[in-house]
């Protein structure tokens, strides 16, 4: 048996030995590029957080001590610790373990929202609430990447924090240098000058080497080494915010991270520990992997670490390789990324136009006002996010975007059911929040060559905002229309008036698929694709006008969804046409493979079918009146 199969909690390292602990920490090792290699996942952010994390579960007492983890993908080895370690054959599976911490799994789990920057909000909060309680004996530790630091709500945070200077918060800062790419900005910089000052570096190695025999001497000459720091490498950030700092500690070192938590827990006020990690450490391939340091892997073989089958072009791909051509053409094109440059297909206009191209960090909000910034001084600003963590810009496309009309384009990858990642990393909620922002124009490309020719309006519009949106994954083949419409792109379509199926961008396969099973039981179906979803075009309203029933699907939330402007639109226009709507149900939905969801959605093409169906037949049902032909 081997020493991790004997820990079921963290119980049982509390009593381990420092060579028993370096042992543990290569299992620990092992075991991730192992499972996570034919799972998939985050395996060079839990390399990077072997050491700490057995620090952190050897000084604190998790779960009454909270443990929180910024973003969270970075938690693997606190599962692995918190008796977890059977699951991970089923990493991010349909009812296996979460790639995230989750309440569900264990009592030590708090923090579920994978959107960084979170964790010091929730530590100042759990912090006064156990002050209003009384339990002034429980920790409250906050994990957070030096990527999550470049947030704004981390110095939200850091403000109110530092402003209790007797209400104890440890923040550990897991500086690893990196969020995918190398972190950007000012603060970037000042990490790196408290990691790299030579002269503080000779003497943390000196004092490492020669006290390590005497750890007593060690952890007392440590809290000494905190003032001579301040000579040799001044750390006034945290300081002059009344944040004690430790640090910077060699994050793979137990007994160092340990001796400086010990000295942080007992600190009695806020205290920030500066840990120093290497995202893939221990595992050659990572280490070496300049792109991200295998930040997130695919499903991999697990000796060789190949990556296994390559589906062919993405959408990120298809935007990506176009936004060159487009740059080639405009120069005024530039283009903002939220530290997600090579995630969101930005590498290669970062490549051949590197002054126009800016990575603001973690820091959505910053992107899309900056963004309008960029529109107001003659640019054409492209956006490129993660449709979910545009979320945390809303109130800026709203009001420093959309009020202004500034000509923006907002790519929001990952639109729709993602799957892999969990509840709050689904693109599910752009499509009602897009809906609502006056003057904003929406397309959901159904293919690679319609996402090209999006593109290339989008950067053509002058009046105002754009977003386009598309989802995670292989683009698959072009779908041809098989007629045009007023302008409107016809997919399928049968002899009849039954119904009229409006597919929204990356569902036109799904819909024609459910149209071809509708249309062999006879009904007249006719599918289109509007491509430009908003606003409602004239020519779609004046088209169902000639059909019985309406159906809409589209992979994002159906409550104030695409169907919702739709509907609204037919009624104001007088349309009597009832309207169905197919999409996400308003409920947070658990990991799992993207497909998978949308058939649990009712969204694949037999289920999509079967419901037309099923309205079809009650509309026509005798003494069943549909309220809308009473109104005709
Ligand atoms: C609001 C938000 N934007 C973008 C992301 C995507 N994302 C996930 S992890 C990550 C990098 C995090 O860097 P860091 O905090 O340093 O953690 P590390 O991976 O280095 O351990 C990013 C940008 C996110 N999770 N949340
Ligand atoms: C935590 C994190 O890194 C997420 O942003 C997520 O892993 C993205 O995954 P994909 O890029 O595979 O959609
Ligand atoms: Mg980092």
């Amino acid at each position: 048996m081997t020493l991790l199969e004997t820990i079921e909690g963290p119980a049982d390292i509390k009593h381990l030995n420092a060579g028993q602990l370096a042992d543990l920490a290569g299992e620990i090792r092992h075991f991730l590029i192992d499972k996570v290699l034919r799972t998939g996942g985050h395996l060079g952010p839990n390399l990077g957080t072997v050491e700490l994390t057995i620090a952190l579960h050897r000084v604190f007492d998790s779960p009454r001590d909270r443990i929180l983890w910024d973003t969270g993908h970075q938690a693997y080895v606190h599962k692995i610790l918190t008796g977890r370690r059977e699951g991970f054959d089923r990493l991010r599976q349909k009812g296996g373990l979460s790639g995230y911490p989750s309440r569900a799994e264990s009592e030590h789990d708090t923090i579920e929202n994978s959107h960084a920057s979170t964790v010091l909000s929730y530590a100042d909060g759990l912090a006064k609430g156990f002050r209003l309680r009384g339990e002034t004996d429980r920790a409250v530790v906050a994990v957070i990447g030096d990527g999550a630091l470049t947030g704004g709500m981390a110095w939200e945070a850091l403000n109110n924090i530092s402003g209790a200077p007797d209400r104890p918060v440890v923040i550990v800062v897991n500086d690893n240098g990196r969020s995918y790419a190398p972190t950007t900005g000012g603060l970037a910089t000042y990490l790196a000058g408290l990691r790299t000052s030579p002269d503080y570096e000779r003497f943390l190695e000196w004092s490492k080497h020669q006290l390590r025999q005497t750890p007593k001497l060690y952890e007392a000459l440590h809290a000494v080494k905190a003032g001579l720091k301040d000579m040799l490498a001044p750390q006034g950030l945290f300081a002059d915010l009344g944040l004690k700092y430790l640090g910077p500690v060699d994050g793979h070192d137990i007994a160092a991270v340990e001796a400086a938590l010990r000295q942080a827990a007992g600190f009695g006020g806020p205290v920030v520990v500066h840990c120093l990690t290497r995202k893939g450490h221990g595992y050659r391939r990572a280490e070496d992997d300049e792109r991200d340091h295998h930040h997130a892997v695919g499903v991999s073989d697990p000796a060789t670490g190949e990556p296994l089958g390559s589906p062919g072009p993405s959408w990120t791909s298809v935007f990506g390789a176009e936004l060159v051509e487009i740059g080639r053409e405009c120069p005024e094109v530039v283009a903002v990324t939220a530290a997600m440059l090579q995630p969101t297909g930005l590498a290669a206009y970062a490549e051949e136009f590197p002054d126009r191209v800016f990575d603001v960090g973690i820091a959505e909000q910053h992107a899309v006002t900056s963004a309008a910034g960029l529109a107001m001084a003659g640019a054409v600003p492209v956006v490129a996010v993660y449709s979910t963590f545009l979320n945390r810009g809303f109130d800026q496309l709203l009001m420093d975007v959309a009020m202004h009309s500034c000509p923006v384009v907002f790519v929001l990858d990952r639109a729709g059911v993602t799957g892999d990642d969990g509840a709050s990393h689904n693109g599910m909620w752009d499509l009602p929040v897009l809906g609502i922002v006056p003057g904003l124009r929406v397309a959901a490309p159904r293919d690679g060559a319609s996402l090209r020719g999006a593109l290339r309006e989008a950067v053509a519009i002058t009046e105002g905002p754009s977003a386009i949106r598309f989802p995670k994954g292989p683009v698959g083949p072009d779908i041809p229309a098989v007629d045009q419409h007023d302008g409107i792109d016809v997919l399928h379509r049968s002899p009849g008036d039954d119904v009229l199926l409006v597919s929204v961008g990356a569902m036109a396969g799904t819909a024609c698929a459910a149209a071809r099973r509708l249309t062999e039981e006879g009904l007249g179906v006719t599918v289109v694709d509007p491509a430009w979803i908003k606003p409602v075009s004239p020519s779609l309203i004046k088209l169902a006008e000639q059909y019985r029933l309406v159906v809409t699907v589209e992979d994002g939330l159906r409550v104030g969804g695409y169907g919702s402007l739709l509907a609204q639109e037919l009624r104001d226009a007088g349309v009597p046409a009832p309207v169905s709507g197919f999409g996400i149900p308003q409920r947070f939905l658990d990991h799992g493979k993207r497909a998978d969801i949308l058939a649990e959605c009712g969204l694949s093409p037999e289920d999509l079918a079967r419901s037309i169906r099923l309205r079809i037949a009650a509309d026509r049902a005798p003494g069943v009146r549909r309220v809308e032909e009473e109104s005709r």
